[in-house]
């Protein structure tokens, strides 16, 4: 029996959850990464469920800021009485007890524990750790990072704020740094005996521990409402000569001497160490927000019934539409290509950075191309597939009782912070370009090495597709992506300057740098699949096959050129898309139930578990303040004068 059937369900949504070709609960263990993981949610969940004081006073849209900032610093403040789930030894448990209970609100400590914590443990020296990181973890010191300024976030080399050893700028943007947090990790320009020597992060109170008071020579405050995350105060800090020790600056890779002599570190770019972190982090937490948002769409599409396809025949379900198909199932194999490319790239950081603390620098470049590949291409993919399962709902996506308009606007942010998307897709051509000049390329660029390949696809029919041929197929457009953006660039610098060279050739370098990311996920979730239990290799690989199969028929073009694939073995690849979809259409409640996405995370009277969307929706508009009275204060204080006069007049 499957678990997610219960009494009272929705009959329509209770039908789709029998046709379930698969073991639900083997695909969420499969899709969570094991028993432990699983094991670590449903304790959390059981936990917030327990305890009240984790949980929002009311749906938080309808919350106005200040109820937005009470709401999450009262959530912080009930967290810090169940400090057992708080175990930095199990980081996935503690990452998700933080999720859930803040969700999409952005609690107003977002960036103590994103950013403050791993900056201050991966770039400070022991000592300068032994000092902070105890305070740091236990509450007394609140941090954020701050490095992006009013005037300059990408161009971190012409940053403003400068740290003169012994020698004014505003910081703007930094999430909890308006009115909370007293500490900052802030990235300024060093200068030493004269020199810049470059972006360098210094640990800084800034406000004083006793009264939380902005220190002097220190301008704090909140930059005002933005598109979402609104529980948190991201703020700015104008410094007019503050003064801080030596010491403060964060001395485990580069040094500067009591005399001022600057001891370079191993590699400049060490400093960025806690941007790689972050991209690589979220990769996997932005497919979860379109894990939600196909959720959201499935199950209504399921409960709404909207027109006849046979006259009398009775309104359909509006999922048994192709169209309203083909909108929500690409995105949601998504998913799981989105999801697996994260948890992939997760382990790759944790190998890494463990390399970089031993000194070896060898994969800093890889770790910086890859997280920033996957940051821009998946965060912008997100951002699409949300806003198509809004449309997908109708005039109902719109409400903010679907949950969808919360995660559209949450997901859009993350295109632009911890680096804008086209900005960290040239990061990742400069890394091909550099890749296609040196004679041997290893690892995730070996391919453009690749001297013998075929002239043409093999591909015959869909059924018959292997992953050879579709990785072969895949590396064929990437590498002939990249090496037309290296030729471009080799042509152009023979008549510009380099700078300008670049410049003229970066839509084609961001185009091969998409084709680069694009090659990985679907290596990744080819060979992901290939490890799972028969049992759900049917419907993994349906989900797959729609995957590659639709991102091969919506650039179409890029196969098709110099006759590598026929027109005929595209029609063949589009069969695939709608067999994929005809074989998913039984299974959609059910892979979506297998995310097993918690209510107090969907927030959502579309999605719900049980599918009673429209007395949810009655419930949910009770808290609109405007139902307080039947007639609203305003009417009687602006219209009714008006209209007694003109009835006067009649
Ligand atoms: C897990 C999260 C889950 C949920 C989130 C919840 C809530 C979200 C709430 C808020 C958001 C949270 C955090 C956001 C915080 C921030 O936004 S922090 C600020 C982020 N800012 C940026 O990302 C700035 C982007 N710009 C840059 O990184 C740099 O300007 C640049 C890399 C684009 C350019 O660097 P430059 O040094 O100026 O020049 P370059 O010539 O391009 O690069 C020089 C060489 O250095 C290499 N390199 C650059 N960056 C890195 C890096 N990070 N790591 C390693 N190496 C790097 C580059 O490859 C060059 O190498 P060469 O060998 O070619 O010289
Ligand atoms: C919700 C949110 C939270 C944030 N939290 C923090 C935080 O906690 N700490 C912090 O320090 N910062 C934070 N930021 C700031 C964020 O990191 C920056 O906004 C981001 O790095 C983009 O930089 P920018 O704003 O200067 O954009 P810009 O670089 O000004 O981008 C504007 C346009 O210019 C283009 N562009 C810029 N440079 C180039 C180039 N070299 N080549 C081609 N095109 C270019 C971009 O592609 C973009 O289209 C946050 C931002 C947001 C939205």
């Amino acid at each position: 029996m499957n678990s997610y059937i219960k009494e009272g369900d929705n009959p329509d949504i209770t039908e789709e959850r029998k046709k379930a070709s698969f073991n639900v609960d083997a695909l969420t263990t499969f899709y969570h990464g094991g028993d432990k993981q699983l094991q670590n949610r449903r304790e959390v969940e059981k936990y917030i469920e327990d305890h009240k004081e984790l949980q929002d006073t009311r749906p938080t849209p309808f919350m106005s800021r200040d109820e937005l900032i009470d709401n999450s610093l009262r959530k912080i403040a009930g967290m810090a009485k169940f400090n057992e789930m708080i175990d930095m030894n199990n980081i996935d448990r503690t990452t998700y007890f933080l999720q859930l209970v803040h969700v999409r609100d952005s609690m107003a400590f977002s960036l103590h524990y994103l950013m403050f914590l791993p900056v201050l443990n991966s770039q400070a020296s022991p000592d300068q750790l032994s000092e902070w990181l105890p305070k740091s973890l236990s509450g007394t010191i609140i941090g954020t990072y701050a490095q992006t300024e009013m005037g300059h976030g990408t161009n971190l080399s012409k940053l403003e704020t400068t740290a003169t050893y012994d020698p004014k700028t505003s910081k703007w943007w930094p999430g909890s740094l308006g009115k909370f947090c007293n500490h900052a990790i802030i990235v300024a320009n060093l200068w030493t005996n004269g020199v810049c020597e470059g972006p360098h992060p210094f640990f800084v109170q800034i406000r004083n521990l006793e009264t939380h008071e902005s220190l002097p020579n220190i301008k704090l405050g909140d930059i005002g409402p933005k598109l979402s995350l609104n529980g948190s105060d991201n703020g700015y800090l104008v410094f007019d000569h503050f003064r801080i020790p030596r010491n403060n600056m964060l001395m485990r890779y580069s040094k500067v001497l009591p005399d001022g002599t600057y001891v370079k570190p191993p590699n400049a770019k060490l400093a960025y160490g806690g941007m790689v972190f972050v991209r690589s982090m979220m990769v996997k937490d932005i497919a979860n927000h379109l894990a939600n948002a196909v959720t959201i769409a499935t199950r209504y599409s399921c409960v709404r019934r909207q027109g006849e396809m046979k006259i009398g025949a009775g309104e359909v379900k509006i999922l048994d539409y192709q169209t309203q198909q083909y909108r929500i199932f690409p995105f949601m194999s998504k998913v799981f290509a989105f999801r697996f490319a994260g948890q992939q790239l997760q382990e790759i950081y944790k190998e890494i950075s463990k390399e970089l603390k031993m000194g070896k620098l060898s994969q800093l470049a890889d770790i910086h191309a890859l997280s920033s590949g996957l940051k821009a291409l998946v965060t912008f993919e997100v951002q699409q597939g949300i806003e198509q399962c809004r449309l997908a709902c109708g005039g109902h996506g719109f409400s903010h009782a679907s949950g969808i308009p919360e995660l559209a606007a949450f997901s859009c942010g993350s295109c632009t912070y911890e680096g804008d998307n086209i900005v960290l897709l040239l990061q990742v051509a400069k890394f091909l370009m550099s890749n296609c000049t040196n004679s041997v390329s290893s690892g995730v660029c070996a391919y453009l090495q690749e001297k013998n390949s075929s002239k043409s696809s093999d591909l015959t029919t869909h059924q018959q597709y292997s992953d050879k041929q579709i990785i072969q197929d895949f590396e064929h457009v990437a590498r002939k992506s990249v090496l037309r953006a290296f030729d471009k660039l080799r042509l152009t610098s023979q008549t510009c300057q380099k700078h300008e060279a670049w410049n003229r050739c970066s839509v084609e370098l961001c185009k091969a740098a998409r084709w680069h990311v694009r090659l990985y996920i679907v290596r990744n979730f080819l060979a992901t699949i290939a490890i799972a239990q028969d049992e759900l290799k049917p419907v993994l690989r349906a989900l797959a096959q729609l995957f590659i199969f639709d991102l091969q028929v919506s650039n179409k073009g890029d196969f098709l050129e110099n006759g590598y694939m026929k027109i005929q073995q595209i029609e063949e690849l589009k069969e695939g898309v709608w067999q994929a979809m005809s074989t998913i259409r039984n299974d959609a409640v059910s892979i979506v139930d297998a995310f097993a996405i918690h209510e107090f995370e969907l927030k959502s009277v579309l999605g719900r578990r049980d599918g009673n969307v429209y007395p949810g929706l009655f419930e949910w508009a009770k808290h609109s303040q405007l139902n307080k009275n039947d007639v609203h204060p305003a009417f009687d204080k602006y219209l009714a004068p008006i209209i007694t006069k003109i009835r006067s007049r009649m």
